[in-house]
């Protein structure tokens, strides 16, 4: 079917090109480049979708074939309390620190961008809570091991088959856990009086969140190296300061890769985003299934767990769930050079973020570890630079009693400002600057060097995070990564100068278009929706006669049939495929194309892209239930694309139906066009709504008037054939 589909679409390129008479040229050259490029789009797909696969581990053979686990360094980023609710974090660091995997091997690091005293009470807190929950866990065998999830789950609270000393138990924990979250809370909500921060929240005092230096604190220490006791627990806020730019979530990555080499020095890293709490956990044991296995395990550089979502909205309303993604897009890379890195849920491999090339993992950097390029590359600490030899020659350094608190000097002075100045840090090797898409063009810079990356997808699911509860922020969500990865696919991390001058294979290149070309999509949306508006009010496009009238019509049914195929084989419902396919029009033609433009700028160096944090919702905190999958609005430029692009297609119906097409053409448009221009009317159905809704629900007036400005700009212009 999906080749049919690509044949189709060569036809209608066909027919295309025979029909260069019949336009404009600026029309017909427009209207081949989009289907073109819809074209290559489809057959980025299909070369994707062609061969999946699946990894699948097996514990029992794993402790058979590896004699002692290796440490594992963990990470954990947050930028903002207010949007990232100190709660979530704990709850996230609460469920890493209760990973069924030897405590002396773990170590978990919290970056803090916001450099809140709210986040380290709430780490000191929880630590302290933590001495209590991670028995239970243990004791009782517990899966979820995030508190606020464990609680609210039903159908383990009443279950009559636990004995009832589970009961007991669960239910002190219960308000052990209530109590902390209390805590937490009152320190958050706002107070009448001011608040005294003393004792350890004493350096929080007069902190300004961008203009500080560096604080390193180890709130937990494992200082006998015991397996059954509580891992380390260190909290980092790397230094700001106004005239440095520090790079957001990739420089904040960067220093947890660093202060943890001279802290603890684990051969792999696990990073997850502070909502992203481990729903299985034995995820560390089925990784090292994939990354320690003896005979393919040296060729990988990270292993990717799918981003999964608890509390998702039923049926995805916002088409931000990516079930189907995964299943065909993410398995299908699997099948070629392996998943992209998509910023969380990735277990690395520390000295391959370190930039070495997977041939070196046994021999280390071809021998030319002289102190002093390595200092020039990764920066002049000389404790970092003895934690680094030992990562890349692959010798495991740290015995299991080491103190974390031995190092905090060192680790501060890695955490600074200046330290990156000159070096290779986000050019050549560790998290990329540049983009604020941080996640894919480090990704690239691994594949290309000829590592794979495998995906673990064990039962129960890995992680599980929180997917944007609401329209604007998945907006915003997109409109960011359509930016960022826009900058990547003009830049010098392109998947294209990978694949040409790198090791990326031909069909993984191919595949990391899909990925790349976000931005760049949307921007093709926007224009064929303009030229289909443009054919309607000035009755021009002439439709393919005789057998070619069927083709647009045959794409359209074929397309949609097969998809919904799709989607009902791996047991989603239509009314799933429906919403993801309109939010597919929708983002495509809104926050896609917006983050395009602004990608554009920032390649052009006119103007600088930010990192909006998305803000993660607590859900079991309560919300309106009404609140639900409604689509809300706000005064972002997403918006007044998405109104002008429906005001400008009901305006080309209005006209279509009520005759008042321009005169002087005339030769008819097709009914393809009509249809395509309904469909993209009922796909905008919540911003219709909009239009006569009030407050979040509704689109501002200032919006509305802004579109009804821009639409009609192109209305008359398209109307004088001054445009195309
Ligand atoms: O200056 C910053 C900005 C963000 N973050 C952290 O980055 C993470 C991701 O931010 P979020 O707002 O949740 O972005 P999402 O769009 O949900 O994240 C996806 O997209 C990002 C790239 O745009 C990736 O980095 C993420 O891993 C991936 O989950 C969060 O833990 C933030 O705390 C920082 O540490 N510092
Ligand atoms: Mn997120």
């Amino acid at each position: 079917m999906d080749t049919f589909i690509l044949l189709l679409l060569l036809q209608l390129l066909t027919y295309r090109v025979l029909s260069i008479n019949s336009f404009t040229f600026t029309t017909w050259f427009l209207a081949f480049l989009c289907e073109s490029w819809f074209t290559f789009t489809w057959i980025v797909i299909l070369n994707t979708k062609w061969t999946p696969a699946l990894t699948i581990t097996h514990l029992d053979r794993l402790l058979q074939q590896v004699p002692e686990l290796p440490r594992v360094d963990l990470f954990v980023t947050t930028a903002d309390p207010i949007l990232e609710h100190p709660l979530i974090t704990v709850n996230t660091v609460l469920s890493l620190l209760a990973l069924d995997y030897p405590a002396n091997k773990l170590a978990c690091y919290v970056s803090d961008d916001g450099c809140s005293h709210l986040t380290y009470y709430a780490l000191v807190e929880a630590s302290k809570f933590a001495k209590h929950w991670i028995p239970f866990c243990n004791k009782y065998n517990i899966q979820v091991r995030a508190p606020f999830r464990y609680f609210s789950d039903i159908a383990t609270t009443n279950s009559s088959d636990h004995p009832p000393e589970l009961k007991q138990e669960r239910q002190r924990m219960k308000d052990m856990y209530d109590n902390l979250s209390q805590k937490i809370i009152e320190q958050v909500n706002p107070k009448p009086i001011p608040f005294q921060l003393e004792g350890e929240l004493a350096v929080f005092s007069n902190i300004d969140q961008r203009n500080h230096p560096s604080i390193v604190k180890v709130i937990l220490e494992n200082k006998d190296g015991v397996s059954d006791d509580l891992p380390h627990l260190i909290y980092i806020s790397r230094e700001k300061r106004p005239h440095d730019p520090h790079n957001y979530k990739a420089g904040a990555m960067n220093v947890l890769t660093r202060v943890s080499g001279v802290m603890t020095n684990a051969p792999f890293m696990l990073n997850v985003d502070c909502d992203m709490f481990v729903n299985n956990p034995k995820i560390v044991l089925h990784v090292m299934c994939i990354l320690m296995d003896s005979k393919n395990g040296k060729e990988v550089a990270f292993a990717q767990c799918y981003q999964q979502f608890y509390d998702g909205v039923k049926d995805d309303p916002f088409g931000n769930q990516w079930v189907a993604a995964h299943e065909y897009i993410i398995q299908g890379m699997q099948g070629l050079q392996g998943p992209f890195y998509s910023g969380t849920n990735t277990f690395h491999r520390r000295n391959a973020i370190y930039g070495l090339y997977p041939g070196h993992i046994e021999t280390g950097r071809n021998g030319k570890l002289a102190e002093e390029i390595l200092m020039k590359q990764f920066g002049s600490s000389k404790a970092f630079v003895i934690a680094l030899v030992h990562a890349l020659e692959g010798s495991a350094h740290s015995p299991n009693d080491i103190s974390p608190s031995n190092f905090v000097e060192e680790a501060t002075q890695v955490a600074n400002c200046d330290y990156e100045y000159g070096t290779s840090w986000g050019k050549q090797m560790g998290w990329l600057y540049g983009s604020i898409t941080e996640d894919v063009p480090t990704g690239i810079n691994i594949h290309r060097k000829g590592w794979r990356s495998e995906c673990c997808v064990p039962k129960p699911i890995a992680f599980t995070g929180c997917a944007p509860g609401n329209f604007v922020s998945t907006m915003i969500q997109h409109k960011r990564w359509a930016s960022g990865l826009t900058v990547v696919l003009f830049g010098k991390h392109s998947p294209i100068i990978g694949t040409v001058f790198g090791k990326i294979q031909f069909r993984q290149g191919l595949s990391y278009c899909w990925v790349t070309t976000m931005g760049l999509r949307g921007m093709f949306h926007v224009c064929y929706a303009a030229l289909l508006a443009h054919w309607i009010i000035t009755n021009t496009n002439l439709p393919p006669k005789g057998r070619g009238e069927w083709i647009p019509i045959a794409l359209f049914v074929i397309y949609n049939i097969c998809t919904v195929f799709e989607y009902l084989i791996i047991g989603l419902s239509i009314r799933h495929w429906w919403n993801n396919q309109r939010m597919m029009i929708i983002r495509n033609t809104t926050a896609w194309f917006i983050g395009f433009l602004s990608g554009v700028l920032k390649v052009l160096g006119i103007s600088d892209t930010v990192f909006e944090v998305t803000q993660k919702e607590h859900s079991s905190s309560g919300g309106d239930e009404d609140d639900v999958g409604r689509f809300s609005f706000d005064e972002s430029p997403v918006f007044v694309a998405g109104t002008t692009m429906l005001l400008v297609h009901l305006s080309a119906l209005c006209i279509k139906f009520l005759g008042l097409e321009a005169s002087h053409s005339g030769n008819g448009c097709g009914m393809g066009d009509v249809l395509c221009s309904t469909y993209l009317v009922v796909c905008y159905w919540p911003f219709l709504k909009g239009l006569f809704l009030k407050g979040k629900y509704g689109i501002p007036f200032s919006t509305t008037c802004k579109s009804l400005v821009l639409a009609f700009i192109f209305v008359h212009l398209s109307r004088s054939a001054i445009l195309f």
